[in-house]
């Protein structure tokens, strides 16, 4: 049964201890930081969203627990594109997160510059598809920044986005080290709130925030499916007909952003 088989793939859990699941992501970035002596510094974007603030505030804590040990620190980089219209949730997330250090990279001089160039070649590109030359854009801010100091990025993918493949390849998806993987976003909701995270950051709507023409879209418009019956079918129950449907959909859709590059020997591994 595919449910099952996905389950076992994105090492997801029917159900968390908030407590229990939040230590063992701390300990597993100080464990992975710990073996590589060069890591100096974790880097992440805050975009003001559920994800990026959970994911921010555990590399926070992680690194405050290390510095006894070594030199660390947690390197928070806004990356708006242009002014971004929930500018406010950003400033509460960094005042929860209290990172070490922050970096305001505004993409849009480099977003369009990219998008007139290509359009200056004969490529045009849809409003969508300049959506992700946005999440790339961050992804690259975030690789030089980790290299200017010697850290790693750290992204904010977890089961119920990996499971839909609700990210742009290479773009958010392209990190260094994914801490919240194996959760669904009620989970991460539950963490937040045993952390004390001010309610409207954990409650806040998800949404990638990548389109001019819809701004500040609803994941959950886009995918045709809500996070609830993602995650129910993440936990192993029984989801509508409709709802597995879709999900299922996005999975095989989107087998080969949770691989690396194809090729002859990997392709067998793919489902048909
Ligand atoms: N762009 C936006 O404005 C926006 C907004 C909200 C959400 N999202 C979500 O982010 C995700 C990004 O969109 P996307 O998936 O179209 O773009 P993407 O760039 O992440 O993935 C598409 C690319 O993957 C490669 N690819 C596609 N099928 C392949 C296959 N079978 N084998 C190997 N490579 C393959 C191709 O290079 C293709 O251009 C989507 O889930 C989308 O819904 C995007
Ligand atoms: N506006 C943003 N500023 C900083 N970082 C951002 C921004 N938008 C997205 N990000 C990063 O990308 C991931 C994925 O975002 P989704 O909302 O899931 O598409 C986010 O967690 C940030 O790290
Ligand atoms: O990745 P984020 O932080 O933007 O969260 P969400 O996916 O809920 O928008
Ligand atoms: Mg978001």
């Amino acid at each position: 049964m595919l449910q099952r088989d996905i389950i076992k793939a994105l090492y997801s859990k029917p159900s968390i201890d908030p407590e229990v699941e939040m230590r063992a992501i701390i300990d597993f970035i100080k464990e992975y930081v710990r073996t590589y002596p060069f890591i100096k510094s974790l880097v992440l974007g805050i975009s003001g969203g559920q994800d990026s603030t959970l994911t921010g505030k555990l590399c926070q804590l992680a690194v405050d627990e290390l510095k006894s040990e070594r030199e660390i620190e947690f390197i928070a980089v806004r990356l708006p594109y242009g002014v971004q219209k929930d500018e406010q949730d950003c400033e509460d997330a960094l005042t929860f997160i209290q990172p070490d250090k922050l970096f305001t990279i505004n993409i849009k001089q480099a977003v369009d510059a990219s998008i007139n160039t290509l359009l200056q070649a004969g490529v045009t590109l849809t409003d969508f598809q300049k959506g992700n030359e946005k999440a790339r854009e961050r992804m690259k801010a975030q690789y030089s920044i980790a290299a200017a100091h010697s850290g790693i990025v750290v992204g904010t993918d977890h089961a119920a986005e990996s499971i839909t493949g609700f990210y742009t390849k290479f773009g958010d998806g392209g990190a260094d080290i994914f801490p919240l993987a194996g959760l669904n976003k009620r989970q991460g909701k539950a963490i937040l709130k045993e952390l004390n995270c001010p309610e409207h950051l954990y409650n806040k709507v998800p949404t990638a925030d990548l389109e001019e023409d819809k701004p500040q879209l609803p994941d959950e418009t886009a995918l045709g499916v809500t996070y609830d019956e993602i995650d129910d079918y993440l936990e192993g129950k029984s989801v509508s007909e409709k709802a597995q449907k879709v999900i299922e959909g996005h999975y095989l859709k989107t087998q080969h952003k949770r691989m690396l590059p194809i090729t002859r020997y990997s392709f067998d591994e793919l489902e048909k």
